[in-house]
């Protein structure tokens, strides 16, 4: 230090001199060093005061670059989804205080991002189950990649693999989904029929956006509670967490074990060290900045990840195209793949996850990928890891309803009957009824109550008491109505809803060699099976809402594929899912709509209004009738009855059994729109039509 000092010029010295001796300018002179080092000053001066400035302009541009980069502006550089801190969110969320729904994979939030006030909806997944970490993969890959109005966007997330938090971040919806604005008449414009008619329209184009896309995307869960309403009642398609691209043949795929991934990995550890500082700030009441200093960001169309004081993730959005397709075809189940060491970036592109020892992974197709979930989610979804089906579950489902129905002085009265000793015809059934009431509770206990191990001995099944219970009443009241009808000679066929699902599903034949009438309530829940084959755990509409019920009901779906009601039979018999799949969910929707009900729905006593349950055979059969206005919600105000006639007309189409037969979205649209000629009923479901034709055709699987 010293001699470095030495070395420095004398004249540097003088002028580094912060205070130059005082003298006076008669003591001045030409030869005078000191003069000489003036001429440098003035330059000098410039060059730091510049320097200075250039220092403080770099500081500020950066100060202001990083604030803005940490909220969701409108920058065009930076675009959703951004990677948010839980404890951001959680402040957003005043602590996860305002529910706005329960989805069948965790709650969703409504909150307000700290810096823009942007309001939010958050939803929380289901931190203990692995198909809620799967549908936030998904949700995640396929919300960030969808823009249009119709579909509502991901603006965010917040992902921790280790603690199990998944969470993601969307625009709030302020009426809340279409479930609820309509079945559950929380919205009153809903009574108007254009409103519903530009609903219908909205979610047409939803749909056919997600179709047109390439490769098209699959929704595979069109539903009301889905389907969500901004604040101008413009419908948007929600919830991906079940949606896929297209499945392509064939796809191999090298797989490389990226340094990016690394990297990423070690950004988590990371944050996971950070954590405690920035509970540590969050206390303090620390900016948004400082809280999400500790979250990693990724490159912008780069796999690369790097530490920076950013603190969110840009992620590489583009519409679906087929390389995704074939990343997404190559993704490996959750059990090939480990989410421990995948971490931002392939949490988004979970197509990137296609690895396995570094080794190349052939996959015939997305469908290998989504059938393994499909058994895992079998096997989780289950409680008790079974593989019910969903005709069982129903049959539970009517169970309960028909012991609601009854009144309860008649189970006394039946109990007590049990135990009576006076035996009156009256007592004596009603004794074997309870008898085989007990029986099968009893059989349910020991079911419950047996070791592991013994369970997988074969045993006789239980008997299902309200099924034999329901199918007596049903022969009971069938013979008294033939006797009538024998009677005054009159023929007019008052099970038509049991044949009609026996038509649709080929039953026909079978159900005749069955003639007792429990054989008819099997064809007709056949019927159902089709339409209702497979489920995923579900939350929206619960029991009490006297639908098939959801999570936190009864579990029994084999699969985690749609949503009862919804789901177009053809998937139920394992075939591939297509664009037909969501067009039959949309005729099903629609009905729902023109409606104002339930695809499955018992009102006041089930045996009385038994043949309207199914919404999807009532309007076959007022189809067939030529009473299709029967079906539209008498609530209605303003109805446009062409419309209304259009929408039932097409909706009948979507729900025709050959997938090849429904319309494609476009067509959909072209039809709603007028640009297209109104479509004719189905022949099979025209009033004019003679019936041997109508059995003829669809003998033929037309
Ligand atoms: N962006 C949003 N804006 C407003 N409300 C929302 C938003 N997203 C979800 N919700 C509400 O939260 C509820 C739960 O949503 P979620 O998508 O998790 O489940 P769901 O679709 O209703 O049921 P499931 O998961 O069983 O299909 C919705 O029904 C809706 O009322």
């Amino acid at each position: 230090m010293i001699s470095r000092k030495f070395s420095v010029s004398p004249s540097s010295l003088v002028v580094s001199d912060p205070y130059p001796p005082a003298i006076s300018p008669n003591q001045l002179h030409p030869s005078f060093k000191y003069q000489k080092s003036h001429h440098l000053l003035p330059p000098l001066v410039a060059s730091a005061a510049s320097l200075c400035s250039f220092f403080l302009l770099f500081s500020l541009c950066f100060r202001r670059l990083a604030r803005k980069r940490t909220t969701p502006s409108s920058d065009s550089e930076s675009k959703p989804p951004y990677r948010f801190s839980y404890s951001l969110l959680r402040r957003a969320t005043s602590s996860f205080s305002n529910r706005l729904g329960q989805g069948g994979f965790g709650p969703v939030y409504s909150g307000t991002l700290p810096p823009t006030r942007q309001p939010v909806a958050i939803k929380l997944m289901d931190s203990a189950s692995l198909q809620g970490e799967r549908e936030f993969h998904n949700e995640l890959f396929f919300a960030s990649r969808l823009h249009s109005q119709h579909v509502v966007s991901a603006i965010g997330f917040s992902s921790d693999i280790n603690r199990r938090r998944f969470l993601l971040v969307y625009e709030l919806m302020h009426n809340g989904n279409l479930q609820d604005a309509l079945l559950h008449r929380k919205c009153p414009e809903l009574l108007d029929w254009k409103k519903r008619f530009s609903i219908i329209v909205d979610i047409v184009k939803g749909i056919q956006y997600l179709h047109s896309c390439d490769p098209p995307v699959i929704h595979g869960d069109i539903k009301p509670s889905n389907i969500l309403l901004d604040s101008s009642l413009s419908a948007r398609i929600g919830d991906f967490g079940l949606a896929r691209l297209k499945s392509e043949p064939q796809i191999e795929i090298d797989i490389l074990k990226s340094d990016g991934i690394e990297m990423k990995n070690s950004g988590l550890e990371l944050e996971e060290e950070k954590k405690g500082k920035e509970e540590e700030l969050e206390s303090n009441g620390g900016s948004m900045l400082e809280e999400t200093q500790s979250v990693n960001t990724v490159d912008e169309g780069s796999l690369a990840a790097e530490q920076s004081p950013e603190g969110f993730v840009t992620i590489p959005i583009s519409e679906p195209s087929p390389e995704l397709a074939e990343e997404a075809a190559a993704a490996p189940s959750p059990s090939e793949a480990n989410f421990d060491k995948i971490s931002v970036q392939s949490e988004l592109n979970i197509s990137l996850s296609c690895k396995k020892n570094g080794k190349v992974l052939k996959s015939n197709s997305m469908k290998d990928w989504w059938w393994k979930q499909d058994i895992e989610g079998a096997k989780t979804s289950s409680p008790m890891g079974e593989n019910k089906k969903v005709k069982d579950y129903v049959m539970e489902w009517l169970g309960k309803e028909i012991s609601k129905e009854r009144p309860k002085s008649e189970w006394v009265a039946s109990e007590a009957a049990a135990t009576s000793s006076s035996v009156t015809t009256m007592e004596k059934t009603e004794k074997k009824k309870s008898k085989r009431r007990v029986e099968w509770w009893r059989s349910m206990d020991e079911e419950a109550i047996k070791p592991k191990t013994l369970k997988k001995e074969k045993k006789r099944p239980p008997r299902e008491w309200w099924k034999e219970e329901y199918c007596e009443e049903l022969a009971k009241k069938k013979k008294k109505k033939k006797q009538q009808q024998k009677r005054h000679g009159i023929n007019n066929n008052d099970d038509w809803w049991v044949r009609e699902a026996e038509d649709l599903y080929g039953e026909r034949k079978k159900a005749k060699t069955q003639k007792s009438s429990r054989g008819n309530i099997d064809s007709w829940l056949d019927g159902f099976n089709g339409e209702l084959f497979r489920a995923r755990r579900n939350s929206h509409d619960s029991a009490a809402s006297w639908e098939i019920p959801k999570s936190g009901g009864v579990s029994s779906t084999p699969s985690m594929r749609g949503t009862v009601c919804y789901v177009a039979p053809e998937y139920g018999f394992g075939e591939d899912l297509s664009e037909k799949c969501d067009v039959y969910s949309f005729g099903v929707l629609l009905l729902v709509i023109v409606s104002g009900r339930r695809p499955l729905q018992v009102t006041g006593s089930p045996l009385s209004e038994f043949h309207k349950a199914n919404l999807l055979s009532w309007a076959r059969h007022c189809a067939r009738h030529g009473k299709l206005l029967d079906l539209v919600d008498q609530s209605i105000k303003s109805l446009d009855k062409d419309q209304a006639v259009l929408c039932i007309t097409i909706a009948l189409l979507c729900l025709l059994k050959n997938p090849s037969r429904r319309p494609s979205m476009k067509e959909i649209l072209g039809m709603l729109s007028g640009e297209l000629e109104p479509p004719q009923l189905p022949v099979e479901y025209s009033p004019s039509t003679p019936s041997r034709f109508r059995t003829k055709a669809r003998k033929k699987g037309l």
